[in-house]
C-alpha cells in the first residue's frame, strides 16, 4: 500500500518547521537551565564529581542545541542501552532513503524522527555524565503541574468517590453517561502537556467537570458509542462466563493528564466494565511531561499522602489496584523509537503479542496519534484504519486533542471548513477527537 510522504521541517512554514525551528531549542535552552539550576544539589548528593557531571551534561546539551540551529547531519549515539542499537539502525535506515551525497538532518528528514531523537539524544547526554544517570530533566515541571491542578484533581476525586458509593445500584443507561463523562474528561486532559508550551505552565486550574457540555462541539470524530458496544458487550459476555476483560491505556502526559487516565481506570473496573487495566508509560524522560514508572508511582503517592479525603481514598484504592495486579505498568522501549506503529510487530514483537491480548487499547495524546498514523501528510477523509496501515493488535482507540497538522477520518468538507473558520484547529490544542477502529 503506497503512503503519503512525512511531515517534516523541509515543509517551510508547517508546524514541524515551527517546532524544530523554535519550540525544540527553547525546550533544549530549558534543560540546559533545570541542570544549571541543579548544580548545587549535585554538589551537595555527589560532591566534586557532581560538578564534574554537571559540567559535561551542558556541554552535551549545548553541543546538541547547536547541531540543531546549524541543521548538522544527525549522528550515532554513543552510549550503551539495550535501545543504542536500534536508535542506530534507524539512522541508517534514513540515510538509505536519500542519495549518496545527502545525510539525514533536523531540518531535512521526518518530524517525528527528529523531535524522538532530541529526547533520545538529551537522554543520552544525562547517561554519559554519571554519577547523574537517573536525573530526570523535566522533573521538576512535571511536579509542578501537578501542583497548579490541585483543585480540579480534588473536584474529580470527589466526584468518582461519590459515584463509587452508588456504583451498583446504577443502570445501563447511566452507567453509559458517567462513561462518556469520564473518557471526555480523560480527552481533555490532554490539552494539558509541557511540550506544546515549551514547559510553560499549562495545568488545568478548574474543575473539567463542568465544561464537558459546551466542549462537546469540539469533538470532531466521536466514536465513544463504539467503545460502550465493545466494552458492555465483553461486561455481558463475562457474566456468563467468569473471564477477563482487559484494557489498556497507552499513557501520555504526567500530571492532570495522568490523574484524569486513573480515574477513567478505576471507574472502569468500578463499574465492572473491564477486570484489568494495563498501563504503557515511557521508560526514559519524553517530550517534556510524558509519564515515567517514577511519575506513574509518585503521582500515586501524592494522592495517598493528600491531606483530602476523597484524593487520598483515590490513593490508597489506587495503590491497593496494583498490589492486586488488577492494574498493571509496563514501560516497554518501543514507545521511546522513533518508529510509527505500524512497526511494532516487526521491531518489537514481544510488545505486539503483548496488546493481542488486550480487549480494547485506549492511545492517549498527540504524540501517539502521530505515531499511529504515521505522521503523514493523509488527507482529512482517508479512513482511520487505512492510516494505521496494518497496525491492528486489538480494537484500539485514539483519545487526543489536535496539536500537529494532523488529522483523518474527516467527513467531507469538514476540514476544509475548520482550515477556513479557525486557521489554527490543528495545532490549538481545542480540538480532540475520539476515534476507533475495530478489528479487521
Ligand atoms: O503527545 P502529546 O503530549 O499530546 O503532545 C505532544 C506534542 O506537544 O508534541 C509535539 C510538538 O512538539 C506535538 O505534536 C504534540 O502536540
Ligand atoms: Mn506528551
Amino acid at each position: 500500500m503506497s503512503v503519503p510522504c512525512s511531515l517534516s521541517a523541509r515543509f517551510k512554514g508547517s508546524f514541524a518547521y515551527f517546532t524544530v525551528k523554535d519550540r525544540l531549542p527553547q525546550i533544549l535552552t530549558k534543560v540546559i537551565d533545570t541542570v544549571h539550576r541543579t548544580k548545587s544539589a549535585f554538589l551537595e548528593e555527589y560532591g566534586e564529581e557532581g560538578i564534574e557531571a554537571e559540567k559535561k551534561a551542558l556541554a552535551a546539551f549545548s553541543k546538541l542545541r547547536n547541531e540543531l540551529h546549524t541543521d548538522k547531519p544527525l549522528l550515532l549515539l554513543m552510549d550503551n542501552l539495550p535501545d543504542t542499537e536500534l536508535w542506530n539502525q534507524y539512522l541508517e535506515h534514513q540515510q538509505s532513503l536519500l542519495s549518496e551525497n545527502d545525510q539525514p538532518s533536523w531540518f531535512k528528514s521526518p518530524w517525528l524522527y527528529v523531535e524522538c531523537y532530541m529526547y533520545r539524544r538529551i537522554h543520552e547526554g544525562i547517561v554519559l555524565s554519571p554519577p547523574l544517570c537517573s536525573f530526570d530533566v523535566f522533573k521538576e515541571v512535571k511536579n509542578e503541574s501537578f501542583f497548579q491542578s490541585q483543585q480540579a484533581i480534588i473536584a474529580l476525586c470527589t466526584y468518582l468517590q461519590e459515584l463509587a458509593k452508588k456504583i451498583k445500584d446504577v443502570g445501563e443507561e447511566q452507567l453509559k453517561e458517567e462513561f462518556f463523562k469520564l473518557l471526555q474528561v480523560s480527552l481533555w486532559g490532554n490539552k494539558c502537556d509541557l511540550s506544546i508550551s515549551a514547559g510553560q505552565d499549562n495545568s488545568q486550574k478548574s474543575s473539567p467537570l463542568a465544561s464537558l457540555t459546551d466542549l462537546q462541539s469540539c469533538i470532531l470524530v466521536n466514536d465513544t458509542d463504539h467503545l460502550w458496544t465493545v466494552l458492555s458487550h465483553g461486561m455481558k459476555m463475562r457474566s456468563s462466563q467468569a473471564s477477563v476483560s482487559r484494557v489498556d491505556i497507552v499513557l501520555d502526559n504526567a500530571g492532570f493528564e495522568l490523574v484524569t487516565d486513573l480515574i477513567l481506570a478505576d471507574f472502569l473496573l468500578a463499574s465492572k466494565l473491564a477486570t484489568e487495566i494495563h498501563f504503557h508509560g515511557k521508560s526514559i524522560p519524553w517530550y517534556v511531561s510524558d509519564t515515567t514508572k517514577s511519575d506513574f508511582q509518585w503521582t500515586i503517592q501524592q494522592l495517598r499522602a493528600a491531606n483530602h479525603r476523597w484524593m487520598s481514598k483515590c490513593g490508597s484504592n489506587w495503590d491497593s489496584n496494583l498490589k492486586k495486579e488488577v492494574w498493571l505498568y509496563h514501560d516497554h522501549l518501543f514507545w521511546t523509537l522513533p518508529h510509527e506503529f505500524c512497526k511494532v510487530a516487526q521491531v518489537a514483537p514481544d510488545l505486539y503479542t503483548e496488546l493481542q491480548k488486550s480487549d480494547l487499547i485506549l492511545f492517549k495524546g498527540d504524540l501517539n496519534y502521530r505515531k499511529l498514523t504515521g505522521d503523514r501528510k493523509w488527507d482529512f477523509t482517508v479512513p482511520f484504519s487505512q492510516a494505521l496501515n496494518r497496525f491492528h493488535p486489538a480494537p484500539l482507540c485514539s483519545i487526543r486533542t489536535l496539536k500537529a497538522d494532523i488529522q483523518v477520518g474527516l467527513k467531507c468538507g469538514q476540514g476544509e471548513q475548520l482550515t477556513s473558520s479557525e486557521p489554527t484547529w490543528m495545532i490549538s490544542g481545542q480540538y480532540g477527537v475520539i476515534q476507533f477502529s475495530a478489528l479487521i
